[in-house]
């Protein structure tokens, strides 16, 4: 039993476990992808086992679709669930109005459909992924590979023509291949320090031709739970600020792990 975690895996599992309160019986629910979505898949996995709950999951990833299936969650595709209840999923930034940057893990495109496609979407963070300004953490943008360095280049005269301080472009790379997502694009990631407006930054990528989606998810989280190292965490709701503070004993003992093995 993997007993001992870091602050920081205890920050993401006490706002898993919090945020997975929101979960009923018989849910659609979108299932993110990344470190802190895993604890929440592990959370919801216990529900099915434990609980009996039944909840058909829609993961935003291969990732997360194997895992889904090893925590004994009922996996579909989007098309097939049509519509979601909600989807709680992680981000790599979110500011003071619940904008996020999502996609350090590669699946933005995804997790943007299936967030869009909820009634609710649930970000749950460490405390560290929260920024006064977005753009610190790298905004990835997906590309198709046809053409791919012109898109760069387009996207590079874009940046100058807003006139954004940092104008940094780097393909991402696997090795010394380029990453390939899910979709088999490519993602470019745009080293930009701060974005001042990030709803035009989002709406201006997302006319260049070649640009699939961009990381930035604006006016789609509905509320932030935040965990930290020591078991506080707090609610953020959009319509009514933090609404809830207290603090998760972390209980080495709940049966969450069934795919960690001991
Ligand atoms: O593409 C990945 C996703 O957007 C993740 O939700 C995001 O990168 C946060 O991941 P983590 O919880 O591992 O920090």
């Amino acid at each position: 039993m993997a007993a001992e975690l870091s602050p920081i895996d205890k920050a993401k599992f006490v706002a898993a476990k919090r945020a997975v309160e929101f979960v009923e019986d018989g849910m659609r629910l979108g299932l993110g992808t990344g470190s802190t979505a895993a604890w929440m898949v592990r959370c919801v996995g216990e529900l099915v086992r434990e609980e009996g709950y039944r909840i058909t999951g829609v993961p935003t990833s291969s990732r997360t679709a194997d895992l889904a299936r090893q925590c004994g969650i009922t996996v579909v595709g989007l098309d097939e669930a049509k519509w979601l209840d909600l989807t709680i999923d992680g981000a790599d930034e979110f500011d003071g109005q619940l904008n996020l940057i999502k996609g350090g893990g590669g699946a933005l495109l995804q997790e943007k459909i299936v967030a869009t496609a909820s009634d609710q979407m649930i970000v749950i963070a460490d405390a560290a992924k929260e920024v006064s300004q977005l753009g610190a953490f790298p905004l990835p943008i997906e590309v198709v590979p046809f053409g791919w360095q012109t898109t760069k280049a387009l996207i590079e005269e874009t940046l100058v023509s807003l006139d954004v301080l940092g104008r940094a472009a780097t393909l991402r790379m696997n090795g010394d291949a380029p990453y390939v997502t899910d979709e088999g694009n490519y993602i470019i990631d745009l080293h930009l320090g701060r974005i001042g407006n990030a709803r035009q930054m989002a709406l201006v990528m997302n006319q260049i031709p070649g640009v699939v989606e961009n990381g930035l998810f604006i006016d789609i989280c509905d509320i932030v739970v935040i965990g930290h190292g020591d078991g506080k965490v707090e609610t953020r709701d959009i319509n009514q600020g933090t609404v809830e503070e207290d603090r998760i004993e972390f209980a080495p003992t709940d049966n969450v792990f069934a795919d960690l093995g001991d």
